[in-house]
């Protein structure tokens, strides 16, 4: 997806928020937005969004699902947790929200209307909406903002698991928690303009479908002896199985034993599959993942 040659302004006398920006976003690439308080970050991901049109420039190649977390979820909507989302579900043609519900902790508040959540619960519900369509754009605008401790231990996992299945993901962020997520590009808004600090090595590019077959294709039986699944997990095909969040990007268990395989027969530039000894399985995942790589089976 790009944006090419971008300006943005609210009204005709308004100032120019965004001008003459050209940026790409790739399948499988993190983006990181920063820059000051109303630089514009939320204008431009609300742009890629497709909920605002440049006033000038264009936007090619939009991608089919868009998952979009806003700054401040819309709570006051008359409806209970639990409808709310089967409506969003219904309306993007995916299977049950319950997956969600349960990893998120949203279970409790089932019959909870949407204006009678704390803030934090309300992002939440926020952050399953716009999962539920299984999304090849997530955009997660300061997706931190109100999240209790253990929900922002799930957002980079969430975000490397969106990755894993060839998705991209744009977060914005003026806290600097996205520590959290090694190897995204990094786009800084200043005075209408995006500059891009993108570093090749640590692009989170998807394996070719001949050579990765789908992790959520890992067949049943000794894989998931790695990845304890709680009942979260086990109510939820539609995803991997949820990895315990690590915060040391390599974990010494993910490194012995490397047996360098090639893919696709080594083609030149071809990616490599790498199967990887760890006593630690989950850890050694997490850290992986939050190292780049994409994670294709586990098995015992
Ligand atoms: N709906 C709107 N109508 C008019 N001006 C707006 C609107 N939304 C944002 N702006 C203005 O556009 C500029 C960029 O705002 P934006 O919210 O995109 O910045 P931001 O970088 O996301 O800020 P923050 O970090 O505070 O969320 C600001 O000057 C803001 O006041």
């Amino acid at each position: 997806m790009r944006l090419d040659g971008v300006s943005f302004r609210y009204g005709r006398r308004a100032n120019w928020v965004l001008s003459d920006v050209t940026v790409d976003i790739d399948d499988g690439e993190i983006v990181v937005v920063r820059g000051r308080n109303g630089a514009g970050k939320s204008t431009l991901l609300q742009l890629l969004v497709g909920v605002l049109r440049p006033t000038r420039g264009r936007i090619l190649d939009r991608v089919g699902r868009v998952g979009w977390v806003p700054e401040r979820f819309p709570a006051d909507q008359p409806f209970t947790v639990s409808r709310y989302l089967g409506a969003m579900a219904a309306l993007s043609r995916a299977g049950s929200p319950e997956p969600w519900i349960e990893r998120l902790g949203l279970a409790p508040f089932r019959t909870v209307k949407l204006g009678e959540l704390s803030k934090g619960t309300a992002q939440k519900v926020g952050l399953a909406q716009a999962l539920i369509p299984d999304p090849d754009l997530l955009v997660l605008d300061e997706p931190w903002e109100g999240l209790d401790s253990a929900a922002r231990e799930l957002v980079p996992e969430i975000v490397a698991e969106v990755v894993a299945a060839g998705g991209a993901v744009i977060v914005s962020d003026h806290r600097g928690e996205t520590a959290r997520l090694p190897g995204a590009t990094g786009w800084t808004v200043e005075a209408g303009r995006v500059t891009v600090d993108r570093a090749p090595a640590t692009r989170h590019a998807p394996l070719p479908a001949q050579a990765a077959p789908a992790e959520d294709s890992v067949p049943a039986g000794p894989a998931e002896a790695c990845v304890p699944a709680g009942p979260a997990e086990a109510s939820a095909p539609a995803r991997p199985a949820k990895i315990p969040a690590v915060e040391t990007p390599a974990a010494p268990e993910a490194r012995p034993a490397v047996r360098p395989v090639p893919v696709g027969g080594a083609v030149s530039g071809a990616p490599w599959l790498i199967e990887v000894a760890a006593d630690d399985g989950p850890a050694a995942v997490a850290a992986l993942r939050a190292a780049g790589h994409q994670i294709i089976r586990v098995h015992a």
